[in-house]
C-alpha cells in the first residue's frame, strides 16, 4: 500500500534505548507522530494511559482482536502488545510520517502490509551495557529484568532482516543516525512521487 505518509519502525531488545532516542527523535521533529500502542502490561514507573501505551485488559484486548482493530500484534515477554489501525492508517493517509516502537515479531508483519516502511534495529554496544542499563533504569523486577535479556538472544538475531541497524553506544551518535534516516526516506519518497505526478501528467492519465 502506499500513502502520502511515511512509515518508521524502530525495534530492539528491551534496554537498548530505542524509547529515549524516540523520544529525543520527537522533540526535534515535529513532523514525525508516535504511534501509541495498547498492551496488556501494567505501567511502569511514570508511565500514562494514552501517552506511553494504552493499558487494557486481557478481555480488551481479545475484544480487540476479534474486531481486527489490530494492524499487527505479538506476545512480547509474557505479555500482549499491538499498534491499533486507529494509531496510524488515518495520519499516514493524511501524510504524516508516523513512527512505531514495537519488537521485532510486529516489525516483519507491518513490512509486510506497509513495503515501504522502513524497519530500524538499535542495538546495544554489548551484553554488559544492556543489562546495566535495565538495572540503572530501576523499572523492573530483577526477574523481570533476567527475561528481557534472556529473550534479548532471540531478538538481536533479527536485526538482519532490518533495513538499517544503529549501534546505541553514544546516544548523540545514534541519535543522528536515525534522524539521518528519517530524512533521507523522506527525501527518496518526495521525489519518486513528484517524478510519478510528472510522468502522469505529460503522459495524460
Ligand atoms: N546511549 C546510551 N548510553 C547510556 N544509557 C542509555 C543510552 N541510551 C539509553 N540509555 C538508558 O538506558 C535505559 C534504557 O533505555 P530505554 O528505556 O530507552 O530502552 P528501551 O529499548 O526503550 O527499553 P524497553 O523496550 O524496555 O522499553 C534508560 O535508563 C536510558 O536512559
Ligand atoms: N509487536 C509489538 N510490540 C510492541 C508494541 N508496543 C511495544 N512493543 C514492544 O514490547 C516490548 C516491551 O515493551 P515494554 O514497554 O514493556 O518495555 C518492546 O520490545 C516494545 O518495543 C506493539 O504495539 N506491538
Amino acid at each position: 500500500m502506499d500513502y502520502p505518509g511515511n512509515l518508521f519502525v524502530v525495534a530492539a531488545p528491551s534496554g537498548a534505548g530505542k524509547s529515549s532516542l524516540v523520544k529525543a527523535l520527537l522533540e526535534l521533529d515535529a513532523r514525525v507522530q508516535l504511534s501509541v500502542s495498547h498492551t496488556t502490561r501494567s505501567p511502569r514507573g511514570q508511565e500514562k494511559h494514552g501517552r506511553d501505551y494504552f493499558f487494557v485488559s486481557e478481555s480488551e484486548f481479545d475484544q480487540m482482536v476479534l474486531a481486527d482493530a489490530f494492524v499487527e500484534w505479538a506476545n512480547v515477554h509474557k505479555r500482549r502488545y499491538g499498534t491499533s489501525k486507529k494509531a496510524i492508517e488515518d495520519r499516514i493517509a493524511h501524510g504524516a510520517d508516523v513512527i512505531l516502537e514495537i519488537d521485532w515479531q510486529g516489525a516483519l508483519q507491518i513490512k509486510r502490509i506497509f513495503t515501504n516502511a522502513v524497519l530500524v534495529f538499535i542495538l546495544p554496544p554489548s551484553w554488559e551495557e544492556l543489562r546495566s542499563r535495565l538495572e540503572r533504569r530501576g523499572e523492573d523486577a530483577p526477574d523481570v529484568i533476567e527475561m528481557r535479556l534472556e529473550n534479548a538472544k532471540m531478538e538481536l538475531a533479527q536485526a538482519r532482516e532490518f533495513d538499517f541497524v544503529i549501534i546505541n553506544e553514544l546516544f548523540e551518535r545514534a541519535l543522528f543516525d536515525l534522524k539521518a534516516i528519517v530524512h533521507a526516506q523522506r527525501l527518496k519518497y518526495t521525489s519518486q512521487r513528484r517524478a510519478r505526478a510528472d510522468t502522469f501528467q505529460a503522459l495524460g492519465i
